[in-house]
């Protein structure tokens, strides 16, 4: 378990990080999220001892990193893929990590073969790709076999096939009971891997809740149907926007997007009015979506585009009109 509490870091007049408190819970992977600048690696650098708090602590197992004796069997961590002696093999810099830890040197060959390093575990780390570099900081972070990870954007880097090697990974060493907390900017990877979410702006605390809420809050009641009939699906329509705060779009195909009404509801409905639905399901809003709208107005690096735009977001652009 990671405890935070009123972690506060300011460099000159910048306020990094900004009266944080939150916890990171064992058994469950939970996401760090925040935009450019917003404080989620000086967060991290803080609870791994590498930068000092202007106020407030972070915890691992109750003490501050400093008082661990073996760091690396307290907490696993990857901050910087990159962060290696180019010269040095994978290999050598492991096994250096490995003795300066009081860990056995038959573990570095275990973790290179975990991380899929072993054909390349002899070759410079200078001659890495990115996604090897990656794998290779993952290794390092599992050395001491730790009960917290710490990792910083692992997924940079890598391809499709790593993105879901790392998932399988974080998502297993979190159902043996460890605690995992990691950054990504990577929001259709997030979804797929994180149970719970640290979400930050500007240094603060925005959310500290289970995925399953922080969607659900995002979300309001919309559906899509599928109508086949032109007739039937004008009287739903028609019985649809007799009720207050319904709106309807049909696509150029006939397919309905209704707000203000649930699946369930528009079943109903249909069922009442005899009218036949293809297809029918609640609109369920996207991690991307949910995090743009909490976080758009606390982005401090932003390129000047609309943080909701749907179809930058991967929604389909609407081909129908608004009724
Ligand atoms: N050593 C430092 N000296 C001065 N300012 C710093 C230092 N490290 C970080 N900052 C500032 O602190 C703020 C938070 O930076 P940080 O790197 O923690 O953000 P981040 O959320 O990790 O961003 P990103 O997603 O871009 O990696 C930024 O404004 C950054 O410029």
């Amino acid at each position: 378990m990671i405890t935070v509490r009123g972690l506060t870091k300011r460099y000159g007049d910048t306020l990094a990080v900004d009266e944080l408190t939150f916890d990171v819970r064992a058994g469950r992977v939970t996401g760090f999220l925040g935009p450019n600048g917003a404080g989620k690696s000086t967060t991290m650098r803080m609870i791994l001892g590498l930068d000092h708090p202007s106020r407030g602590r972070a915890l691992i197992a109750g003490r501050p990193y400093a008082d661990l004796r073996r760091p690396l069997c307290s907490v696993g961590a990857m901050l910087d893929a990159r962060a290696v002696h180019p010269a040095r093999s994978g290999r050598t810099h492991l096994v250096a990590q490995a003795r300066a830890n009081g860990i056995p040197v038959r573990r570095v060959d275990e973790v290179l073969e975990k991380v899929g390093l072993t054909k390349a575990a002899r070759r410079p780390a200078g001659t890495y790709s990115l996604g090897m570099s990656g794998r290779l900081g993952v290794a390092g972070a599992l050395l001491g076999d730790p009960p917290v990870l710490v990792l910083d954007e692992p997924v940079n880097g890598l391809d499709p096939d790593g993105v879901r090697w790392i998932r399988r990974l974080v998502r297993d060493q979190a159902a043996e009971g460890r605690t995992v907390f990691l950054s990504s900017h990577l929001m259709s990877e997030m979804q797929l891997t994180a149970d719970h979410l640290v979400v930050i702006g500007r240094g603060r605390l925005l959310s500290d809740t289970s995925m399953t809420e922080f969607l659900a809050a995002a979300s309001s009641a919309s559906a899509r149907a599928v109508v086949p009939d032109p007739e039937e699906r004008a009287t739903l329509v028609r019985r649809l926007m007799t009720a207050d705060g319904v709106s309807v779009e049909t696509s150029a195909s006939g397919e309905l997007t209704v707000e203000g009404r649930t699946a369930a509801e528009i079943g109903d409905l249909a069922h009442h009015c005899r009218v036949r639905l293809h297809q029918l399901s609640d609109v369920r809003v996207s991690l991307e979506q949910a995090y743009m709208d909490l976080t758009a107005r606390s982005v401090e690096y932003t390129t000047g585009g609309s943080s909701t735009d749907t179809t930058a977001a991967g929604a389909a652009p609407n081909e129908g009109g608004r009724q």
